[in-house]
């Protein structure tokens, strides 16, 4: 657009032509304000922080929520994983600017770390200068037990990149002192400079990492006790036995992932769908405590069409007009 522009300023010429761009500007301008108002309109209903004025807005960084809606989760994987790449690539990471990289576990980030192996295998990126931290894991469960954070982390994902293990944070649900495992890990992402970008996943309550409904939106990484809820949604990677779900886990809080540069949250199917709703058409609450990303300045809401069912109509079909612009957000094809 911008060489288009250019070869159209070339071909006026002179005071003419300075008056034709003012002209144009102007227009520009009334045909991007009375655009917006669209925008203006959802955010108002469903207090969400959108900017879409000034240019393609992947250009500008500040203060957005987006909402991506892609057909299925094998899309919204392969979004997730060039996102992710674009973003290190883009970042130059080295031996003294690691990119740091906020994590999930669950069945929803699966496709996108499958994703990330490929591309990793295919040399188009590195986790050589990544440093990743893990938003929670389940106190009680042995390190190498099959369903602990840490195996998920390393058979699905770590064992087959090219981090170095010492660069890759998993909370220790094992720790003699729990309370201090966990101010231990706030001091290390500090120490790693923060976070850049967090990637999360959403439980059908709507908590993010395992910040129960209910939960502080202030909260630092803490000991939790699961709900019902939780403990019966991930039964099923237990047996579908309630009884062998840990009932605790450590978790980053929802002010630790709130402090990260950047938010990805991704959510697929029909049974978050509620969920989603609440996360972005109602207002903050902490009874769903995904919502506090309404107030993050830099926050993707990654979704598939099963999960936009509890949506309205408007926010859905406004959210799709942006289809181009989300697509700007990242490479087409990784280089
Ligand atoms: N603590 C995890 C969350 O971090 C995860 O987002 C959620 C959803 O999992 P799934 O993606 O399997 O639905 O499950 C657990 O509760």
């Amino acid at each position: 657009m911008k060489s288009r522009m250019n070869k159209e300023m070339g071909e006026v010429g002179g005071s003419y032509r300075s008056y034709g761009l003012r002209v144009s500007r102007a227009l520009l301008l009334l045909l991007l304000s009375v655009s917006c108002w669209p925008v203006y309109a959802v955010a108002a209903a469903s207090s969400l922080c959108i900017s879409t004025c000034g240019g393609c807005p992947c250009k500008s960084d500040k203060f957005k929520m987006r909402l991506v809606i892609l057909e299925d989760s094998e899309r919204v994987a392969e979004w997730a994983a060039r996102y992710i790449i674009k973003r290190i690539n883009d970042f130059s990471p080295g031996p003294n600017k690691f990119f740091v990289l906020g994590l999930p576990t669950g069945g929803t980030p699966l496709g996108t770390y499958r994703k990330l192996v490929q591309y990793h295998k295919a040399g188009k990126i590195s986790f050589k200068y990544v440093k990743t931290f893990n938003m929670d894991e389940y106190v009680g469960i042995p390190r190498d037990h099959d369903q602990s954070y840490h195996s998920f982390m390393w058979e699905n994902f770590f064992k087959h990149i090219d981090i170095d293990p010492a660069n890759a944070h998993v909370l220790d649900g094992n720790a003699p002192n729990l309370e201090t495992e966990c101010q231990q890990y706030e001091e290390k992402i500090k120490e790693a400079g923060g976070i850049e970008l967090f990637m999360g996943g959403i439980g059908p309550d709507g908590h993010i990492a395992f910040n129960e409904p209910g939960s502080s939106l202030v909260s630092r990484t803490r000991v939790k006790t699961l709900n019902q809820e939780t403990i019966t949604a991930n039964a099923r990677f237990f047996g579908n036995d309630m009884s062998k779900v840990p009932k605790q886990a450590l978790t980053v809080g929802v002010g630790t992932v709130m402090d990260a540069r950047e938010v990805m949250v991704l959510v697929t199917g029909s049974h978050k769908a509620y969920a989603l709703h609440m996360a972005i058409e109602e207002g903050v609450n902490h009874m769903w405590t995904v919502s506090a990303f309404q107030q993050h300045p830099r926050t993707i809401m990654l979704c598939d069409e099963d999960a936009t069912l509890e949506l309205k109509v408007k926010t859905v079909k406004y959210f799709k007009t942006l289809h181009d612009i989300h697509s700007c957000l990242m490479d087409q094809e990784p280089q």
